[in-house]
């Protein structure tokens, strides 16, 4: 698929027809083979500093469910890790399956989770704008963390209290406080990073990506509130709901996998 010059198409609930990315050899998401990941000592620890006045709103686009920040200011950002730049964060949300027994895009010697989440920052030494640096090379950085079903989490609870208001594709409530910090594991010095892409259009192949060792837990019943709601807008007549939107994995095509830990 890496030679190729059209990833394979994606039929997929997410989105229909065939996709074409120009190049598509460093597409995401893809499985981290652990025993072929390669521990680099210059690996930083992440540097994360949130603001929790910056969240703006919480809403619906069709894929996922997304919270918003403010990043008009360095008020939140992303340093160190596998960065040379500060990078803003702009918004975070999830992927999630039917069932507990899928739902991630990353898998860990392909080891489904229930979920993963994806805090999206951009690279604000480089460009002043979020929509400059999705086109870029390295203009995005994204931290995945995975969900397992445990103990229910406090943190999360607010944003899923907010999301029956959110139903349908397009609904935006206003969302304000929300730290998103408390959604990290308690260690996040212990990550896998490599290059790669967005997993839903415009795919773009600018995000470096650092995927958190440690997953965070939530309750079964918070998780079934993530499937209450759709991928369709009030006006449509068929009301589908909004699991498994996640993306099919993708070839590594000769890339590395760095690991922040032996
Ligand atoms: C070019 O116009 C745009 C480009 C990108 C986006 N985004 C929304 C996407 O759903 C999306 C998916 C991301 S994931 N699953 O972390 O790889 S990150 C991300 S986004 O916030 O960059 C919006 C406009
Ligand atoms: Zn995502």
């Amino acid at each position: 698929a890496c030679s190729s010059k059209y990833v394979l198409s994606q039929m997929h609930p997410m989105w229909q027809g065939p996709l074409a990315v120009p190049g598509g050899d460093r597409q995401s998401p893809i499985d981290i083979t652990v025993r072929k990941s390669v521990f680099d000592s210059e690996l930083k620890p992440l540097v994360t500093n949130y603001d929790p006045n910056t969240c703006q709103q919480i809403w619906n686009n069709g894929y996922s469910f997304l919270v918003e920040y403010d990043d008009t200011t360095d008020k939140s950002t992303l340093k160190g890790g596998p960065l040379k730049d500060s990078f803003r964060l702009c918004q975070f949300h999830f992927h999630w399956g039917e069932c507990n027994a899928w739902g991630s895009e990353h898998t860990v010697d392909r080891r489904l989770y229930p979920a993963e989440l994806h805090l999206v920052h951009w690279n604000s030494d480089k460009y002043s704008l979020f929509e400059e640096a999705v086109m870029e090379d390295n203009g995005l950085a994204v931290i995945g963390v995975f969900l397992k079903v445990g103990k229910r989490h406090e943190g999360l609870q607010k944003l899923v209290d907010a999301l029956p208001a959110i139903r349908h594709k397009g609904s935006v409530v206003e969302f304000n406080r929300f730290d998103p910090a408390c959604l990290l594991p308690i260690n996040t010095d212990d990550y896998w990073t490599y290059h790669g892409s967005l997993t839903t259009p415009p795919l773009t192949e600018s995000v470096s990506w650092i995927i958190m060792k440690q997953h965070i837990e939530v309750s079964h019943d918070q998780l079934a509130v993530f499937r209450s709601l759709l991928f369709t807008s009030a006006e449509e007549e068929a009301q589908k709901s909004m699991v498994n939107n996640f993306r099919v994995q993708q070839a590594l095509c000769g890339r590395t996998v760095r690991s922040s830990f032996t």
